[in-house]
């Protein structure tokens, strides 16, 4: 039997004691003061008896708080407490609750103008510049600066919503439309949401803004602010014939609808798998629908971390590790096995060696797989090791037991008895050896603990290399002394994306005989006129890592102009260390954090220390 679950640490919830079943939100959003003020009705069910009711919140203004046992009210006093780098915990104290109690508690409150969920956008500050605009980020620990929760991926509540917005905008969340209706002075628009699937409190999400929609399929859509509309729907064009793979290989879709929404510029990340709404940054409009991979990956998620939830931010690895398998095991189903083995391999060398080389180092605690977060905000271990580690170790162990098709009805046969529930790893490894209990020899052959609890690199699984040859002979004739460089770029125009990717990576791991090519390279390769997010990044720090003087202006504006994360904090990160750049960098990054969000602020401030 796996051990009992130890405590999330990132919550000071008392969810062993007492859950939150429903949330019924009542939203009004305010663009005048950019905050939300509204309530909630939170449905109770005590485990335990207890006199104690703890819910985490973050700079939350709390004006009443209401307990009712059936039916009748009952003492309820509320204090707030400070709780470190986790915000502030909500205490509320009452008679006792005894176990099998269903209490329901009603909180009056507001939110701050400084949410560290939510990012308030002048219109001026959007695409199309005619309406302001208003997005979430919960993931990991921010529902807690937009409602009082039990913000832990170990508590799962069903939802109902009702928004109150400015005529003339949409309002989207994370569940399923319910239509809308002038509020009552008749000034505004109110949106109703039901989500019936019970989530973790960080996949609650809401978008407000002037967005169009554009039907994909008969339960996907893409939303956006109308000049990217019809971009959008090119681009994501094959998302149901995605969602039809994933449902193949990992069962059942139960969440409804799929549907995107193309935020603003300043999302920090590729995506996010909020169920029926993914949200994604619009660095995937490349033209050319060479970015689906992200959509494979958030609609991988519907299975893996929406439905199959890790039970602490310590075991995120089930999340991200699973959902990059899952969405290579789809990209394998859709364009060949080679190609899922490319992609793999890929992941093993430019994230994972880089971020435990380069960034993190291979002793830091941060490269484990199975985190110790303690009081820390989750937010800080956040990185690309829990995706490629995590995938690397499912990979090792599918390639050990010898037989592809049996892991894959492993994977969906430990999604179904998952769902809906949140798992710890010791559950998933102990799942994992009653499956295979034939195969106990080759599991035990597995070094468990230094995959899952040791910093560095774990043993690189062995890959089809067929298409990442290609890249490393082509990558060769740069960064090979003597050797003669290709004058015309016919080779590196016929290669698939993840290729010209791979062959710009393993120049800059062997960036030391590289040398002062980079002006004949950017003009026979054309990468100054790349549309590809991925690509354009990937010859943006070659060039700063060579010091060509010539790349900063490019790397200071697409810094300014994207708001993803992956991108602009390693651009800073090289502008920062590099003492000509260093002074004009710190610079625009100061001019420019009221348009950023407070997410990457924070990101790229830890950088300056
Ligand atoms: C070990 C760390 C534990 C928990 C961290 C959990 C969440 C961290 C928080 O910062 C939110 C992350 C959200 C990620 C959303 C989407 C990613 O898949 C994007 C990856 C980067 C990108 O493609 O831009
Ligand atoms: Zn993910």
């Amino acid at each position: 039997m796996a051990p009992p679950h130890p405590r999330d640490p990132s919550t000071a919830s008392n969810y062993e004691q007492v859950v939150v079943s429903h949330y019924a939100l009542n939203w009004k959003i305010d663009f005048e003061k950019n905050n939300i003020i509204g309530d909630i009705v939170a449905n109770l069910d005590v485990k335990q008896d207890t006199s104690n009711i703890i819910l985490d919140i973050r700079d939350l203004t709390v004006h009443s708080v209401c307990l009712r046992l059936n039916n009748e009210m009952i003492r309820s006093d509320f204090s707030s407490k400070d709780n470190g780098a986790l915000g502030q915990k909500l205490v509320i104290t009452t008679d006792t609750l005894k176990s099998g109690d269903k209490p329901v508690l009603e909180i009056k409150y507001e939110t701050s103008n400084q949410a560290a969920a939510l990012q308030f956008l002048a219109a001026e500050q959007t695409t199309d510049r005619v309406a302001p605009y208003l997005f979430s980020q919960c993931q990991a620990i921010n529902a807690r600066s937009i409602i009082p929760c039990m913000d832990t991926p170990s508590v799962k509540s069903t939802y109902e919503a009702d928004v109150c917005v400015p005529t003339g905008l949409t309002c989207l969340m994370s569940a399923i439309g319910h239509g809308s209706k002038p509020s009552e002075c008749g000034k505004r628009i109110v949106f109703s949401f039901k989500q019936p699937v019970s989530i973790p409190s960080y996949l609650l999400a809401i978008v407000v803004g002037h967005l169009e929609r554009k039907d994909i399929s008969e339960r996907c859509a893409v939303w956006a602010e109308p000049s990217q509309a019809e971009a959008s729907l090119y681009e994501f064009a094959e998302t149901e014939k995605i969602l039809k793979v994933a449902e193949d290989v990992a069962g059942p879709y139960v969440w409804g609808r799929y549907d995107l929404v193309v935020l603003p510029a300043t999302f920090p990340f590729g995506g996010m798998e909020n169920p029926c709404l993914t949200f994604i940054t619009p660095t995937l409009l490349a033209g050319d629908r060479s970015l689906v991979n992200v959509i494979a990956h958030e609609i991988s998620h519907s299975w893996t971390g929406n439905l199959v939830t890790n039970f602490s931010w310590e075991h995120f690895w089930l999340n991200e590790g699973f959902t990059v398998f899952l969405e290579r095991k789809i990209h394998g189903k859709m364009f060949g096995e080679l190609e899922r083995q490319f992609e793999s391999e890929c992941g093993f060398e430019e994230a994972l060696v880089r971020t435990v080389n380069d960034v993190f180092g291979p002793e830091h605690e941060y490269t484990k797989l199975v985190q110790n977060l303690g009081n820390a905000d989750p937010d800080e271990a956040f990185s690309s090791i829990p995706y490629e580690k995590g995938s690397a170790l499912l990979f090792t162990i599918e390639q050990a037991l010898g037989d592809n098709d049996r892991f894959e009805k492993f994977l969906r046969s430990y999604i179904q008895k998952f769902s809906y529930k949140s798992v710890s790893t010791e559950e998933w490894k102990e799942y994992l050896y009653d499956v295979f209990s034939d195969k106990k020899i080759i599991l035990d052959n597995i070094d468990w603990n230094l995959w899952l609890h040791k910093s560095g690199l774990p043993p690189k699984p062995h890959y089809d290399s067929t298409l990442m040859k290609a890249c490393k002979e082509l990558a060769a004739k740069w960064t090979t002394e003597g050797s003669e460089t290709p004058t015309d770029g016919e080779i590196f125009a016929k290669m698939s994306n993840s290729q010209k990717l791979a062959v710009i990576d393993a120049i800059r791991v062997n960036k030391g005989t590289f040398g002062d090519r980079m002006p004949e390279l950017t003009a026979t390769y054309k990468l100054d006129q790349a549309k590809n997010a991925e690509l354009k990044f990937s010859w943006l720090m070659l060039g700063l890592e060579n010091k060509w003087t010539p790349i900063v202006d490019a790397s200071l504006a697409f810094a300014l102009s994207v708001g993803r994360m992956k991108y602009c904090k390693p651009i800073y990160r090289s502008l920062f260390c590099w003492s000509a750049t260093r002074d004009r960098a710190i610079s625009q990054f100061k001019a420019n954090i009221p348009n950023m969000h407070p997410i990457t602020v924070k990101a790229i401030q830890s950088l300056l220390k």
